[in-house]
């Protein structure tokens, strides 16, 4: 396992009175691969957003937030080592971009191009390489908005590879998937791993959680409450205690589902 790339303690956000991050603390190491699940409102996304600068803990002298071994980044800098598919990005899928240009914005952590983004050749090769890797190239012309769920999705995935990051972010990716485009969006998964990404998602579809990611993180009311190998969590009776309710588990080739 590689060095610690992602490390947070005492990290608390709080919204209305009410910490939707609670104290949160754990660390990520390169290569590592890590599955965030929980109830509804759990903190997942908040999470997420902590670990891309989106949102910035409270200030507490004992909390740290160090990102590739830095505590300080500038955003458009940071976002270069990320690769990030969040909720908050959804609403790309509502604009007239196309692929092309949703995908070559990740270059710039934008939301589709402006007058004032200039493409070099090298990113164009990358652009294609990245449409292509998630055989999307053939929807590069298509304006986003047009597309299926499954389709904005590989662009999304696309976008967030573009600029070859060392950590991918994936927060709820496969909302509004059909069954073979989960399929689909698994083998991507496992591509990214090839590639040698690090991969963190959150998610509620356990389907999601391939066999190459072997951690999972339990949160609930904005706490980390499990934090352990899949298969010492992803169990009956732990899951009907964070879930309030008779959860049953069934496992096949690798893969978990659940339901009540
Ligand atoms: N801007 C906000 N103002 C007030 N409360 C907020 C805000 N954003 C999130 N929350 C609350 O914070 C809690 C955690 O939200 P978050 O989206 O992180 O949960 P989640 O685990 O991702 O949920 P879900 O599985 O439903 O997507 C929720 O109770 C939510 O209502």
């Amino acid at each position: 396992m590689g060095k610690q790339i992602i490390e947070l303690a005492h990290a608390t956000v709080r919204r209305l009175g009410t910490n939707i991050l609670d104290d949160i603390s754990f660390s990520v190491n390169e290569g590592e691969h890590v599955a965030i699940i929980g109830p509804n409102g759990a903190g997942k996304s908040t999470l997420v957003q902590v670990i891309s600068e989106e949102i910035h803990p409270l200030y507490n002298p004992l909390s740290k937030r160090l990102l590739f071994g830095k505590d300080h980044w500038e955003v458009l800098e940071l976002r270069k080592n990320l690769g990030i598919v969040s909720q908050s990005l959804q609403f790309l899928c509502n604009s007239s971009y196309s692929g092309w240009e949703i995908t070559a914005s990740g270059f710039f952590s934008s939301i589709g191009l402006d007058f004032h983004h200039r493409i070099t050749t090298e990113q164009a090769t990358k652009i294609e390489e990245s449409l292509r890797f998630f055989d999307a190239w053939k929807l590069r012309d298509k304006q986003i908005n047009r597309l299926s769920s499954g389709e904005a999705r590989r662009i999304l995935l696309s976008r967030a590879c573009v600029h070859d990051p060392k950590v991918m972010l994936l927060d709820e990716a496969v909302a509004n998937l059909d069954f073979p485009s989960r399929h689909q969006y698994r083998k991507e998964l496992q591509l990214l791993d090839k590639k040698g990404k690090t991969i963190i998602l959150a998610t509620h579809e356990l389907s999601e959680i391939i066999p190459e990611i072997e951690r999972v993180i339990v949160m609930k009311q904005g706490k980390i409450i499990q934090d352990g190998p899949k298969t010492e969590i992803i169990r009956e009776d732990i899951l009907s205690d964070i879930y309030g309710a008779k959860v049953f588990v069934d496992q096949r080739e690798g893969l978990f589902t659940a339901w009540c």
